[in-house]
């Protein structure tokens, strides 16, 4: 006889998530996602397209309007009144601004102890760790004597770095990881962080307005629109053939080294209407280069296109298509 087939939950589940900031800025709508543990996900999307608020539900930061996140299959709010330091060990966010508002007048040293302190963890294992931690991310110990404004760019990325990493978390919500940094450190952070995907067994949701990183992190993409995923596949097959004119006319300005991959840039018109009154049917509609009837009514659903791919278009490129547009 064989096992029963036992389903494991997703650690991160959006089902049917919407936000809506002071009763009428609808920035998620409807969102549905999920990844599985160990998974590095992508997030792309103009701005105002609602990255950062998503991330900020998923850190429980906001609480979604309607439907729900789980996160190993239980209720985020649940887990949050059950266990919410607990929670906010096991997901930590990366943002670039956390090397700036690293306190001045705090030594590296007592910055990275300061969320073992916060959390309540032992303090020597917790310093044995910082230790073994602070090597793997190749500062000198003598870094910790140092303020931040002595160490550089890329060493302070690599502090806010170990302070999540000494709380051991399992989720790590990267938000633009290598923004501010010069092409050659962010090439190196980049490493770094795929390295510590594998070491630390973490998860990753990666954000950011720089298509290349995404391509160079991430196994899947979500491409969100006005609060909406318009498509997500593995990030192999969305850069090379996307199938939504969105996703499409914003991969076109990433500048490929491949000349046989290289696409004409889509020019979309306008701007990202406002969330507080979205266009009818289709959100994209307003702007998309092959606009047909049913798009100014109809709404498309977030259709599966298989191989993993889920669209929310009434007319998907082709990979021919794509390459031709
Ligand atoms: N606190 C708030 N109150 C009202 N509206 C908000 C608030 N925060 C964000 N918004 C609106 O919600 C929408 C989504 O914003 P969000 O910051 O999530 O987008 P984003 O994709 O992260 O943009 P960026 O890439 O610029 O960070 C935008 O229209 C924004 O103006």
């Amino acid at each position: 006889m064989s096992a029963p087939v036992v389903e494991r939950a997703p650690l991160i589940a959006f089902d049917d998530v919407s936000l809506v900031y002071g009763g009428k800025v609808r920035a998620l709508d409807g969102v549905s996602f999920a990844i599985g543990s160990g998974e590095v996900v992508g997030l792309v999307g103009e701005s105002g397209s609602g990255k950062t608020t998503l991330c900020r539900v998923l850190m429980g930061l906001l609480p979604a309007s309607s439907g729900r996140v789980t996160i190993a299959g239980e209720p985020l709010a649940v887990r949050l009144a059950r266990d919410p330091l607990g929670f906010r060990r096991q997901a930590q966010m990366l943002k670039q601004e956390a090397v700036a508002s690293l306190s001045p007048r705090m030594r590296i040293l007592a910055l990275a102890e300061e969320p073992l302190k916060i959390h309540g963890m032992p303090m020597a294992e917790g310093r044995a760790r910082l230790l073994r931690i602070l090597k793997r991310l190749g500062l000198p110990e003598a870094t910790l004597d140092k303020f931040p404004h002595q160490v550089s760019g890329g060493q302070a990325r690599r502090v806010a770095i170990l302070r999540a990493l000494v709380l051991e978390p399992q989720i790590i919500v990267a938000d633009e990881p290598t923004a501010g940094l010069d092409v050659s450190v962010q090439g190196d952070l980049l490493n770094l962080m795929r390295d510590l995907h594998e070491e630390f067994a973490l998860t990753y949701l990666v954000v950011s307005h720089n298509l290349n990183v995404v391509r160079r992190l991430t196994g899947r993409t979500i491409v969100m629109y006005l609060g909406q995923i318009v498509e997500e596949a593995p990030t192999r097959a969305l850069f090379e053939a996307p199938a939504h004119p969105y996703a499409a006319a914003l991969l076109s300005t990433n500048p490929s080294v491949d000349p046989a991959r290289r696409r004409e840039r889509i020019i979309l018109k306008g701007e990202i209407p406002s969330p507080i009154n979205p266009p009818s049917g289709c959100r994209f509609h307003t702007r998309c280069p092959q606009v047909e009837e049913r798009c100014r009514i109809e709404m498309p659903e977030l259709r599966e296109l298989g191989s993993g791919r889920r669209v929310r278009c009434h007319f998907p490129l082709t990979k021919t298509a794509a390459h031709t547009a």
